[in-house]
């Protein structure tokens, strides 16, 4: 049995989905030769430590009830640095912007030796290849399948089961919320900003759900598939991009009266131009999915065109593309 000692940094909506499904895949982890110990958790106040691992139900008690699992005054940082582990689960909010405190935690992970998994796609659309080369460097592991697509697998299962295929593009809806907002304003004739409170409390919206609605977050996985299945060296200013906050109930109306919906699609062709827009799509449609599905469609040249649906946000289907990152890592071979 290989003893995995990881620190989830971020115990929100992701990090406690990871905390539950480490539960509920206990004996299923031991099965595969793998035990994972957590001997540290964080959030925005502080860290709970315990080098022999953490009660994880004890952890998500606390969390519900005080709101932290804050006993110590460290941060992510101060964990990474200073806990003796191998694994750093890394699920802190996403920041375009500068990498936010997910970069700095990805390259001192790294600096230190620990492998990597992540559904924080800030540092991925600014640093990629640095990351990556940093990673490859210093001999480990990161893995990022939860960043793009949430629980619908699209970043191995192109680079892994579809190598051999040249890729020509991918289409798709990435964003959880904005599939979810555009599928309630028609049933509810409502507004964007009506239903947004509620993709906030489904714990689907990004920390700053602005980067749903204005295709911010759409924008950052289309980065991260440009980089990580093209090998393009692509950041979120090369995005072309369009958010869904002038769509409005009566233009959702209307399309549905001719047959089509309004999706947010994500697209990045192998010429190198990336987009994200509102579209029209025929109902029927394999793109016009509803509801937080997310869905890719993937143009090769050998396999002609596959296409993927699966819930693309979401606390405990995110975990699951984080638990499977883990597994490849560490399963025996
Ligand atoms: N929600 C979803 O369905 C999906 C989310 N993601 C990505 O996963 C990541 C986490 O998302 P989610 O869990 O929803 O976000 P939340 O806002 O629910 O949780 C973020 C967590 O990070 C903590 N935090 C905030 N700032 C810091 C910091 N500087 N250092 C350490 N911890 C910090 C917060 O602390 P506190 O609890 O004290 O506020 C909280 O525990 C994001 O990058 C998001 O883009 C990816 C796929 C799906
Ligand atoms: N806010 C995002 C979460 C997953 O990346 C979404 O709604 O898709
Ligand atoms: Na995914």
């Amino acid at each position: 049995m290989k003893t995995v000692k990881a620190s989830i940094i971020g115990f929100g909506s992701i990090g406690q989905g990871v905390a539950r499904v480490l539960l509920m895949k206990k004996e299923y982890l031991n099965k595969e030769g793998i035990d994972i110990k957590v001997v540290a958790i964080t959030d925005s106040k502080g860290a709970a430590i315990d080098e022999n691992g953490l009660d994880l139900e004890k952890c998500l008690a606390i969390k519900a009830d005080k709101g932290t699992v804050a006993e110590k005054e460290m941060t992510g940082l101060d964990v990474i640095n200073q806990i003796d582990h191998d694994l750093v689960i890394e699920a802190t909010p996403t920041d375009v912007i500068t990498g936010g405190a997910g970069l700095l935690n990805m390259q001192a992970a790294f600096e230190n030796g620990r492998d990597v998994v992540t559904s924080n796609k800030g540092p991925l659309t600014l640093k990629f290849k640095e990351l990556n080369e940093l990673a490859e460097k210093k001999g480990c592991a990161f893995r990022y399948e939860a960043t793009v697509g949430g629980a619908m697998p699209i970043i191995n299962l192109t680079k892994e089961v579809m190598a051999g295929n040249e890729i020509e593009s991918i289409k798709g809806i990435f964003n959880g919320t904005c599939n979810y907002i555009l599928t309630r304003m028609l049933e509810e004739k409502s507004s964007y900003s009506e239903i947004l409170t509620e993709a906030v409390d489904l714990g689907i919206a990004e920390t700053d759900p602005t980067y749903d609605v204005e295709g911010i977050d759409t924008a950052g996985k289309v980065v991260i598939l440009a980089n990580a299945v093209f090998g393009m060296n692509k950041t979120i200013n090369d995005v072309d991009r369009t958010g869904i906050t002038q769509i409005t109930y009566e233009a959702l109306e209307m399309s549905a009266k001719n047959g089509k919906t309004i999706k947010l699609i994500g697209e990045v062709r192998k010429d190198g131009s990336l987009t994200v827009s509102p579209r029209l799509v025929p109902i029927g449609h394999p793109l016009s999915v509803s509801g937080t599905l997310n869905v890719a469609s993937v143009q090769t040249d050998l396999a002609g065109e596959i296409t993927v649906t699966g819930k693309g946000a979401g606390s405990i289907e995110t975990a699951s593309a984080i638990l499977s990152d883990i597994i490849s890592i560490y399963k025996a071979d």
